[in-house]
Formats: C-alpha cells, structure tokens, sequence
C-alpha cells in the first residue's frame, strides 16, 4: 500500500501499441498484437484481462510489464505507474532501470513462471537469488521476513527447505506468488497463474492471491481466457480482441449486461449446470494480426454486423458507470 495517498490511478496505458517487427529474406512483417490500447488501473483494485487465445493478452502484459524484447517492439503510447512513493513512465526509462522496479514495486507472475525456481536449488536459495538485494536488510532479518511472509500466506517456512520436485504443482505456483511479492510490490501482474492446475488447487492459489490482494493492498492486473475465474476474482474486466479492447467495465456489469457481441458470446459459451448439450462456440477464427481485416476486427464473425463495421473502427464509448465498449451496433442501451 502506498505511504502516501496516490493522486492518479495505479497504471495509466495510453494508446499503446506494440508489435512483433520481423525481416525475413527483405519483406517485413509486423503483428499487431497490442494495437492502441487505452485503460486505467486502480490502487486496491483486481482488473482482469480476458479474450481467446491469440488476443494479444500475454503480448499486452508483457509490454505493460516492461518484460519485452525483439521482435516484439513497442511502437506507440506509454505505460504509467503510480507506486505512491514513485511515479514511472517505464517507456522512458533505460532497460536496467525498467528491470530494477520489477520485484521492489512491480511483480510479473508470467505464464510457466514455475521455471523461476531453481530445480537443482533448495526454494530458500531462489529467493535469496531474487529479493535479498531488493529488501536492503541483513541476511537473518531478510530470512526472518521472508518466514513471516510465507507464514501469512500460510506456506509453512520448511518449503524453504524442499527442492522445486519435491512440492506438488500447486505448492510450486503458491511458493512463486510467495516469491514475486516478498517485497511487496505494489502492482502484481499475473499471466495465466492458474492455467496448468486442476480445479481444486486453483480454487487454493485464487484464494491466496486474493489474501494477497487484500493484506498489501496492491493492485493486480490478471490475464485468463478463463471467464469463471474473472468472475470470482476480478472488480473490473477488460475483453480483448485480435489486440483491439474491445469492451470494459465493472465485471458483475459485463456478465449481467454485456453490449459487445465478442463479449455476449464469451458469456454465453460459458457451461451452466443443466446444460442437456456442450454450448454452440463462435463460428470462425481470430484474424491473422500481420494483416488484420479493415474496419471492427471482429466483423468477419459477428452475427450482426453492418456495412460501416467493415470499413471504420468503432472508438471506445462511454456507456457510463465507467462501462466502454467499442461496437457500432451499440445504441440506446441494447446492441440492435
Ligand atoms: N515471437 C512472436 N513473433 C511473432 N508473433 C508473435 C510472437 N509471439 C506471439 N505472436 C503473435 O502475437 C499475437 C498475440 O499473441 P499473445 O500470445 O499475446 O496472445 P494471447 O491472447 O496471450 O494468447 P494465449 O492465451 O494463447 O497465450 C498472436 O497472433 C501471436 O501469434
């Protein structure tokens, strides 16, 4: 929790841009995988990040992380934190002072970030490797915080102990957030933390992650395709589609009343008990993001689509409520 009370939102992303730039044999590609997005975060606030696979979440985080390197460029906009007792514009700073907020005020929880663990070290080793010199405390004390950490996250310190094999792959995923937030980061970024887990160990570390949450009083940007998971663990959701937001706002808001038709689809695949047959999934597939088509991105799949939805791309409106969506066919309070 910030020491001092924060004047402007957690994180501000202004009309980023970030594409894979390759040059193979004199042609150039580029995939447009964040493609001029717009959204604030909160102090205290969970936001979630959700679209199908190939949306462009994981390459969206990356960059709002700080933890991109080539192809993958940012080309445009800017990425800007508030950690109350810093404020950063990450895109102006060198890339080791990019690298030095990340563990002290900014955690990135990336996908496989199991891997950050040393198999051939005992877990004590990885966080003296990755936090000691953030804490700036000696040795036993830093030892200390670290038990009282993993106390309150109710870990036992004897994981400190175990090699990473030796734990099971939920014990793994909790020792990680353990580790991405000893120092108490005050913004954690999370890509898919639970993807790999089965249902009842996932319910373990949402859990955790939100006692997280709620004792730093961080804010926590959280990428899933998965829409039950926003929906227990979110405050706001952001859909994207082939790199564009298509659609944001409260997240009981967007499951009670979703406008765009991506998100009416996202909400309605969605299983409910009872169910005689598996939900119909959307026809089609996302686009090719080097050479995405003109005009909504989504219009080669969109059941209602117009003619003005094949030419100009719809700007993000304010619906109120802090609700935005970006769809031409969203008028006076239903999608016609
Ligand atoms: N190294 C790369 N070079 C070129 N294109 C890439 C590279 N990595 C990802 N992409 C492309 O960028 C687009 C967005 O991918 P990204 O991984 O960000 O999507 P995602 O929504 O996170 O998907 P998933 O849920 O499958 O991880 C995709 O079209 C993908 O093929």
């Amino acid at each position: 929790m910030p020491e001092t009370a924060p004047t402007s939102p957690a994180l501000r992303v202004d009309g980023l841009k970030a594409y894979y730039q390759t040059r193979w044999f004199g042609i150039t590609r580029e995939v447009r995988a964040v493609d001029d997005i717009t959204l604030r975060i909160e102090h205290d606030e969970i936001y979630g990040i959700a679209g199908e696979s190939s949306s462009g979440k994981s390459s969206l985080i990356k960059t709002i992380a700080g933890a991109i390197r080539p192809p993958l460029n940012v080309v445009s906009g800017s990425v800007n934190f508030d950690f109350g007792t810093r404020k950063v514009d990450l895109y102006s700073l060198k890339p080791e002072e990019r690298t030095a907020i990340r563990w002290k005020h900014l955690a990135y929880i990336m996908q496989g970030s199991m891997s950050v663990l040393n198999p051939l070290r005992r877990v004590r080793q990885s966080f003296v490797d990755f936090a000691f010199r953030h804490m700036g405390l000696p040795m036993p004390a830093f030892l200390r915080a670290v038990e009282e950490h993993l106390l309150k996250l109710h870990l036992q310190p004897g994981v400190l102990d175990s090699y990473p094999h030796e734990l099971s792959g939920g014990m793994r995923q909790r020792v990680v957030i353990a580790l991405a937030t000893v120092c108490r980061p005050g913004f954690i970024i999370a890509d898919e933390p639970t993807t790999a887990l089965d249902v009842v160990v996932q319910k373990s570390v949402l859990t955790m992650i939100r006692e997280v949450q709620r004792e730093m009083r961080a804010s926590i940007l959280f990428v899933t395709h998965d829409m039950a998971v926003h929906a227990n663990l979110t405050d706001r959701l952001g859909i994207m589609y082939a790199g564009r937001l298509v659609e944001e706002g409260r997240t009981r808001d967007l499951f009670r009343n979703p406008r765009h038709p991506y998100t009416i689809h996202l909400i309605r695949s969605l299983p409910r008990i009872g169910d005689a047959e598996p939900r119909k999934g959307l026809e089609g597939t996302p686009p090719n993001l080097a050479d995405p088509p003109p005009g909504c991105r989504f219009h080669p799949r969109c059941p209602i689509a117009m003619d003005v939805c094949r030419v100009v791309v719809p700007p993000m409106q304010s619906l109120g409520g802090g609700h935005r969506v970006a769809c031409h066919a969203v008028t006076g309070g239903t999608v016609q």
